[in-house]
């Protein structure tokens, strides 16, 4: 179908390097590797083996991007028609889809091949499980079927934090299965918010994104409800886990106040486009920050800094 070779053959090989890589969605994949980082370290207790951590993250780096190259082969026909992707290698003629094809089973099998040698087979085959799951259920399935498209298919994004804690343990246990939850329950007010800007071109390609669907107040009560819940499961690392301490405590609540409040301001502003660029924006460095709270809260400097306050404030208190 859109096959066109026209500017192919006058690329330079540093913009063929490009195509490859915008291939990928480059910009999401840190998120990706920021949760799985996250669950890491709670599952190492704060002291996580520096080969271990650079093979798990290359090798997920390796299977987003495969998903993410199969994702662009497979919608290459509706990404020509929205705006916002058009310019993508393959809409634009840049690559052929059986030039992404070959890069993306090499990224495939690499990624495997690493994770398996140097965590485990049940990181490696995560892994590979996130791939066909965003490509099969998410991309195949649902994208084009259902307004619960991305409900679902949330779930493949949020396989990268049980990779990181399989790579640890080689198990998976209830504290990776919370760190999951919360990624799987933040996706809809993270995707829907962002939707509800961009419905128009979805309604164009005839992709039934619940705002193009429902309109915008269904969508909003749901954003609502999506976040409500992802804030209360943000707090189950702390109780009933105790895999969570003070640190990661304070965050959770202090950045969940901030996400409730932007999705009560929207809840109450559905037609005001700013109100959901603000909590699709907001929802990056939620899930960002909560993240980077559970590695500060497991290091052993952070314990050792607390105990140090603690004695310090019951000497004070004589
Ligand atoms: C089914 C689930 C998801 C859908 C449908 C979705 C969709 C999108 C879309 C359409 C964009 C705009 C990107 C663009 O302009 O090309 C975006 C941005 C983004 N998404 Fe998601 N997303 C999902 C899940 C996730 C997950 C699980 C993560 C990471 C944990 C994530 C991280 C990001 C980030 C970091 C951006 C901003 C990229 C930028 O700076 O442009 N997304 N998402
Ligand atoms: C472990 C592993 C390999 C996990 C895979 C995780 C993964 C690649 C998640 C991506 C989720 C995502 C950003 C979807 C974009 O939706 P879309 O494709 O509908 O967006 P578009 O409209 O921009 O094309």
């Amino acid at each position: 179908m859109i096959e066109t070779n026209v500017s192919r053959h006058h690329q330079t090989f540093l913009q063929v390097i490009q195509s490859y890589y915008q291939l990928t969605k480059p910009r999401i994949i840190p998120l990706l590797l920021i949760t799985t980082a996250g669950s890491m370290w709670i599952a190492a207790k704060g002291e996580v083996d520096p080969l271990l951590l650079l093979v798990t993250l290359t090798g997920g780096t390796m299977a987003a991007a495969s998903g993410q190259t199969i994702n662009c082969v497979y919608d290459r026909d509706i990404d020509y028609e929205m705006e916002r992707t058009r310019h993508r290698p393959l809409p634009s003629g840049r690559i052929q889809s059986r030039d992404a094809l070959i890069f993306a089973s090499a990224l495939a099998v690499i990624s495997f091949t690493l994770l398996y040698v140097f965590a485990n087979l049940l990181a490696a085959l995560l892994a590979m499980s996130g791939i066909v799951f965003y490509v099969l259920i998410y991309t195949h399935f649902l994208k084009r079927h259902s307004t619960q498209n991305i409900v679902i298919g949330g779930a493949a994004g949020a396989i990268p934090a049980l990779v990181g804690w399989a790579a640890v343990t080689g198990t998976l246990s209830w504290p990776a299965w919370v760190v999951f939850a919360i990624v799987f329950l933040w996706t809809p007010p993270h995707f829907w918010s962002l939707a509800l800007m961009i419905r128009d071109d979805y309604a164009k390609v005839g992709v039934p994104m619940l705002p193009v669907i429902a309109g915008t107040t269904p969508t909003v009560r749901q954003i609502w409800l999506y976040t409500l819940v992802t804030v209360a499961a943000t707090f189950s690392l702390i109780y009933p886990l105790h895999v969570s301490g003070v640190i990661y405590g304070v965050l959770a609540v202090s950045l969940g106040a901030v996400f409730i409040y932007k999705a009560w301001q929207l809840l109450h502003n559905p037609e005001d486009r700013n109100f959901a660029k603000g909590l699709f924006l907001y929802s990056i460095s939620y899930m960002m920050l909560l993240c980077v709270g559970m590695v500060v809260d497991s290091l052993p400097f952070t314990h050792h800094v607390l105990n140090v306050v603690v004695d310090k404030a019951h000497s004070l208190m004589g």
